[in-house]
């Protein structure tokens, strides 16, 4: 690598800062990448020209390197002005304007452990407040990696230091466009490029995405690349507000960060560099406040996307409860964003056959938002190495399309042992029966639900577990009988296949839960959001577990019953008591009228994908993971054309 020295452009946004320290001590930190003899009025130097060099569309050093460097001079000065005020950019010579609002940067996150610090934070906040814990509600968005900027409707404000920016308005004069229906005076925002876009037409003529960001908004001409991706649509200013996000109450946050992390890491075609976590209570909001340079009810998360190179030792297959098996990569023990990896699950082992994983393959592993790393590619293929019997019960596997599976339903101990774990874990009100507890109860016999629950208090003891662990664990299976449920949750702890928690909502809303074992594919199709081959699905998958299912619920369990949808067929309107969310950009009339007119027709409206909804409606532009995850939970998608179809006849 060439020596790093400031070239003209970089001295020249370095004079503004008018700092005092000598730059060719900072050229040799980034060259011999040592930063720890560095004074601390260079290090804070450093800082500052970073920052500055970073905002102006070309970095010196990488993202990671400087959260570090700020992290590390934060334990040594934690009072010094720099670290107490939004990173300012460097405004050029154009006059600066005072921003409608506040703009603050955001306290961050790097591992699991500091969110849950978080969460704890939020709840005290909420007890102060007077508000039940049940109702703290999170919002998850892609922290987008462009532009900060701010539209009150008449002028596009950049960030500045947080409280004077710049006027930006040229860039919607050149045509830049808002997100979604175009609708200005949105707030707080981020200028960005479709990351697609960018791959296809602009890789090779700019370094990054950032140097196009500082184009669109230049003072003097723009690119003609760049005006060019701006006219075609690749470049917007997005509202937060807009954003695609997930809102769920605290404790699925917590139980289920690495799946919803990995969900909003994916969900935008633009560049992220973590994902915002905050708390939508206004009462918390307002009592938590904000220091001078982030909201204490919001936070990012973010991790270090740095890829590394792994040899491959083993490839491992793992059955899991439904048969399937899973190949698990042992890995030279690498480190990657501070942690030691040695193994990581492959898709599938149609994907170890096509991409020659086995013993001596090369590949490249990034933690890009999750925190479990994932293969991003391989780098050298081997003869790929394929699992033939089951790891568990040694059956001859089986090809299913893209996996393989253990065909031995009823005999093989990881699929027995992975229902009993999936069973207790679904319940979730309930402690103890993790997977150490249960391997130790199946390997003295304990295949099935019902002869957990027949084990007697003092019988634990028999199956080598102290007095105090058996006493507990008698205990909660008493407390998972006694402590109140939904029956949704109750049946999808069964595993059936297709029938997770939305799915069993939905059924159940149609149906008490006793009923559901008589119902025939025929019934089921008919209600919305079931096609026919997961309704014959639903049914051969309920007749496998009918048994072990009654033998389970005729224990008593402390079921609440799913309210059912009532008089929908007595009343015309096809939207009466349905839950439905629109998204993308309508065609027809805008999307605020089309909500009204379903609130009219008796729907409910919400602005984002659960369980709960009945269908989403999806305008232009809408990302085919948001439809994926919105199916998965069984939300019927339409088509704006679909939809009014729908309310042809009303
Ligand atoms: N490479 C370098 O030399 C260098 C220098 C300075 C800063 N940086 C990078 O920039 C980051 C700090 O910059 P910052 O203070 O501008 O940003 P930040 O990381 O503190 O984040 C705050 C900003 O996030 C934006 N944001 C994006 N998506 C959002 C969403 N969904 N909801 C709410 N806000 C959202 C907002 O514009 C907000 O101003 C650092 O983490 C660092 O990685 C790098
Ligand atoms: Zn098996």
């Amino acid at each position: 690598m060439s020596e790093f020295i400031f070239n003209e452009q970089h001295r020249s946004i370095i004079h503004k800062l008018e700092l005092n320290i000598e730059l060719h001590i900072i050229e040799k930190a980034i060259n011999e990448q040592k930063f720890d003899s560095l004074s601390n009025d260079s290090l804070v130097g450093l800082l500052k020209i970073a920052n500055a060099l970073y905002r102006s569309g070309t970095p010196i050093i990488k993202d990671t390197q400087y959260d570090l460097l700020l992290k590390d001079f934060s334990i040594k000065q934690p009072e010094h002005p720099y670290l107490n005020s939004v990173e300012p950019e460097i405004l050029a010579e154009s006059k600066t304007v005072a921003l409608p609002q506040k703009m603050l940067s955001t306290d961050k996150a790097y591992s699991f452990e500091e969110i849950k610090k978080w969460i704890d934070r939020l709840l005290k906040a909420a007890k102060e407040v007077q508000i039940d814990p049940d109702e703290v509600m999170i919002r998850v968005t892609p922290k987008l990696d462009g532009y900060a900027a701010f539209d009150d409707g008449e002028t596009l404000y950049t960030r500045g230091d947080g409280v004077r920016g710049q006027d930006i308005t040229r860039a919607i004069t050149r045509g830049l466009r808002v997100a979604n229906d175009g609708k200005r005076g949105l707030g707080a925002g981020e200028i960005v490029i479709s990351k697609n876009y960018f791959d296809e037409k602009l890789t090779h003529l700019f370094e990054n995405s950032r140097n196009i960001q500082a184009g669109i908004i230049a003072e003097k001409k723009v690119d003609e690349n760049i005006q060019q991706a701006i006219n075609e649509g690749a470049c917007l200013f997005y509202p937060f507000r807009l954003l695609e996000n997930r809102t769920e109450h605290y404790s699925k946050i917590l139980s289920d960060f690495e799946s919803i992390v990995d969900e909003i890491w994916n969900s935008v075609d633009f560049d992220i560099d973590g994902i915002i976590l905050e708390v939508t209570n206004e009462a918390i909001k307002d009592h938590m406040g904000a220091t001078r340079k982030f909201h204490r009810w919001q936070i990012a998360f973010k991790v270090n996307n740095d890829g590394v190179e792994v040899e491959v030792l083993d490839v491992i297959p793992q059955t899991s409860r439904t048969g399937r098996v899973t190949p698990v990569a042992k890995l030279v023990p690498t480190k990657l964003s501070g942690a030691t990896i040695s193994r990581v699950t492959v898709h599938h082992y149609n994907m170890v056959k096509t991409s020659g994983i086995g013993p001596g393959a090369v590949i490249q592993l990034v933690r890009s938002g999750l925190v479990i790393p994932k293969i991003e590619k391989v780098i050298k293929k081997v003869e790929p190495k394929l699992a033939e019997l089951c790891p568990s019960c040694e059956s001859r596997l089986l090809w299913e399309s893209d996996n393989l599976i253990c065909p031995n339903k009823t005999d093989c101990p990881a699929q027995t042992e992975n229902t009993l774990i999936h069973f207790f874990k679904t319940l979730g009100n309930n402690d103890g029966f993790g997977p150490k507890v249960i391997e130790r109860l199946a390997s003295f016999g304990k295949k099935h639900i019902h002869e957990i629950y027949a084990i007697e208090a003092h019988h634990f003891s028999t199956f080598k577990f102290g007095d105090k662990t058996s006493k507990n664990l008698f205990d909660q299976l008493r407390v998972s009988r006694e402590v109140e449920i939904e029956d949704w949750r109750f049946l999808s702890a069964f595993g059936v296949s297709r029938l997770g928690a939305g799915n069993c909502d939905k059924l159940l809303q149609h149906h008490s839960l006793t009923e559901l074992f008589d119902l025939s594919a025929e019934v089921i199709v008919k209600i919305d959001g079931f096609a026919e081959v997961s309704a014959e699905a639903i049914v051969e998958g309920l007749k496998k577990v009918r048994e072990e299912f009654f033998k389970v619920y005729e224990l008593g369990f402390n079921l609440s019953v799913t309210p059912k949808q009532s008089g929908l067929k007595s009343v015309d309107s096809p939207l009466a008591g349905k839950l439905v969310v629109f998204t993308g950009s309508m065609t027809q009339g805008s999307r605020g009228d089309m909500e009204k007119h379903a609130k009219a027709l008796g729907a409910k409206v919400a602005k984002s994908v659960t369980g709960k909804t009945t269908y989403l409606v999806t305008g232009e532009k809408v990302g085919e993971i948001k439809i994926n995850a919105a199916k998965d939970k069984g939300v019927s998608v339409l088509s704006e054309q679909e939809y009014l179809d729908l309310l042809a006849n009303v």
